[in-house]
Parts: C-alpha cells; sequence; structure tokens
C-alpha cells in the first residue's frame, strides 16, 4: 500500500472510521479496509472500475453492512446511532444514474430537510424554508427553483442534487461521482463550488471521483482502491506519481504540473497506433503548415 508520511500519524478528529471492514459478495470482495477521513476536508475516493468505492460509500452510510469490521463516526459506532441521529449525521449522494420523481427544483432541494421535520408535520417550517432558500443560492441554482428538474442541463441537474443534500445540514456528506457524466466546465464549476462549501463551513466532504487530476488539485485526502482493497491513500498531491498510476491502474504515465495543477500525461506506446509524445509535436506542426 502506498502511503505518504503524515499517515504515520492519525488524524486526531477523525470525521469517520472504517475497521477492517470485509464484504463478501460471491465475485467481488471488499478485503480489510481500515482508514481515517479528516474532518472539515475534501477527500477523493478514487481507483478503476469495479475496485469498489460505491461499495465503500455505501458501507459508510450504512445501506449495507459489511460481513466483518466496523464503522465509526465522529468516534461512535454507526450502528449505536438511532435512525434520526444518523440521517442528521451524514448523507450520501448516490451517482447520477439513478432516477428522481418529477418535482420542481425547490420541492427537489425541500427533500433534503425531511430528516429535521416532526413528526406529522407536512409543511415545512420557516427555517426550513429559509434553509432550502440559502442552498439554492450556494449551488448557484435560485433561478431554476420553479423549474422542473428534468428540464435543467446535467450541470444543473446536478447542483440541483447537491443542494438537497446540503439541505440536510448534516455535518458530513458523501458524493458519488458528482463530475460525472457533466462536460470539462461544468466538472470545474461543481469542484469550485465544493471547494468554496467546504472552506467556508468546515464541512466533511467524501467524494468519489474518477478525475484524479481534479482530485488531486481540489482534496486534501486521497483515498485509492484497487480490486477491493485499499491501494494508497494520503495527501493527493504527494501521492500522485508515475508509480502510483502504474500501482492503481496498472497504467504508465507521466505527472507534470501547470503551476500547482498537476496533468497525467499517458506514455502511449508507438505499437498501439497512437501518438505517441514525440511524434505529437510533429503532427501538429505538419497540420498547421
Ligand atoms: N448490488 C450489487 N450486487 C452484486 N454485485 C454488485 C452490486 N453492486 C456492485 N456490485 C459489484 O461489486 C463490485 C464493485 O462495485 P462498485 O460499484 O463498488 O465499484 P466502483 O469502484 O464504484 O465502480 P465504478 O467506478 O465502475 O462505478 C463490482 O464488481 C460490481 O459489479
Amino acid at each position: 500500500m502506498i502511503s505518504t508520511n503524515h499517515e504515520s500519524t492519525p488524524f486526531s478528529n477523525p470525521a469517520i472510521e472504517v475497521e477492517q471492514i470485509a464484504l463478501n459478495r460471491g465475485h467481488f470482495q471488499l478485503d480489510d479496509i481500515s482508514l481515517a477521513i479528516p474532518a472539515g476536508k475534501l477527500t477523493a475516493i478514487v481507483g478503476p472500475n469495479g475496485s469498489g468505492k460505491s461499495t465503500l460509500l455505501r458501507i459508510m452510510v450504512q445501506l449495507l453492512q459489511p460481513d466483518h469490521g466496523m464503522v465509526k463516526v465522529q468516534g461512535r459506532p454507526a450502528t449505536h446511532y438511532t435512525r434520526r441521529e444518523w440521517s442528521r449525521q451524514i448523507t450520501m449522494l448516490p451517482q447520477l444514474k439513478e432516477a428522481l420523481p418529477q418535482l420542481t427544483v425547490r420541492e427537489l432541494v425541500a427533500y433534503g430537510r425531511a430528516p429535521h421535520k416532526r413528526r406529522f408535520q407536512s409543511l415545512h417550517s420557516a427555517e426550513d424554508q429559509a434553509i432550502i432558500t440559502q442552498m439554492l443560492d450556494w449551488t448557484g441554482i435560485a433561478r431554476y427553483s420553479d423549474r422542473m428538474f428534468h428540464t435543467l442541463s446535467g450541470g444543473e441537474q446536478q447542483r440541483a442534487r447537491i443542494a438537497m443534500a446540503l439541505a440536510q445540514q448534516t455535518p458530513i456528506v458523501l458524493l458519488d461521482e458528482p463530475t460525472t457524466f457533466l462536460d470539462i466546465a461544468h466538472q470545474f464549476e461543481v469542484m469550485d463550488m465544493l471547494h468554496r462549501i467546504n472552506r467556508d463551513t468546515g464541512l466533511t466532504i467524501v467524494m468519489v471521483l474518477h478525475e484524479l487530476q481534479q482530485a488531486a488539485a481540489y482534496c486534501h485526502h486521497m483515498i485509492a482502491l484497487k480490486n477491493g482493497r485499499l491501494a494508497a491513500q494520503g495527501e493527493p498531491l504527494e501521492l500522485l506519481t508515475d508509480t502510483f498510476i502504474q500501482h492503481v491502474y496498472g497504467m504508465n504515465a507521466a505527472i507534470q504540473y501547470e503551476g500547482k495543477y498537476p496533468v497525467i500525461v499517458p506514455v502511449i506506446p508507438h505499437h498501439s497506433g497512437g501518438i505517441s509524445h514525440d511524434h505529437r509535436n510533429e503532427h501538429f506542426a505538419n497540420h498547421q503548415r
């Protein structure tokens, strides 16, 4: 397992602790996973397709029970929370592929207030309404409040879904691929927004990301899974090396920096028919002639 130096000293205040988790699904096993998620930080969970990232997220939020091991949240075993306490402590936004009912944007965001309603209370309180308005503002979608959710673009839908998760006002928010399906501009818009919210509120945000460059540039901590096992964890910019890419993804690549932004440059074998680095400039030069 690859880890960076500061990993030898555990976080003083982990928001989530995963202790020796194992889950056997026959064709797939999560195997002996122990890790800590720092409180008040942005954490990325990365790894190849099918490595177990969503499964781990679902275990953290108790949608799945592991065969072995335990999850602690704010130092307390997850199973010791009542349902109401749990829904005020942690929430998870699933991947965008999961369908949502036909609602206006404001109605969707209001769903996030459900755990805060009193029994038999049907209408949202003035406080709920104020929080819903605030989350619409934070995520920059207030102008779409009365639009039907399904009429929004992918980027707008993603922000509306994030507003719903934030409206639950839990100190920990887990997001499964919040930038997948978004164009590059909207990916950065969502990452900027999450970074700003984390900085301004101290919210603990854990997200499954496929975009390693963005994960390293925006997140304070990174966890990598491979074949259901912990492959690496640590400070993202220290972790992201050619050895890491080879170890986790089995791919040859070099890491270059544009200022502080890491750029992954794949090493494409000549025989693959792709354009190698040396030939790329030549290729573009020929095109410009
Ligand atoms: N409900 C399920 N029942 C059976 N197997 C499942 C279920 N959900 C996921 N799996 C399997 O568990 C393994 C890990 O899936 P998981 O979704 O956690 O991976 P992932 O790292 O999030 O993948 P991706 O990056 O493709 O979203 C896969 O082999 C998947 O087919």
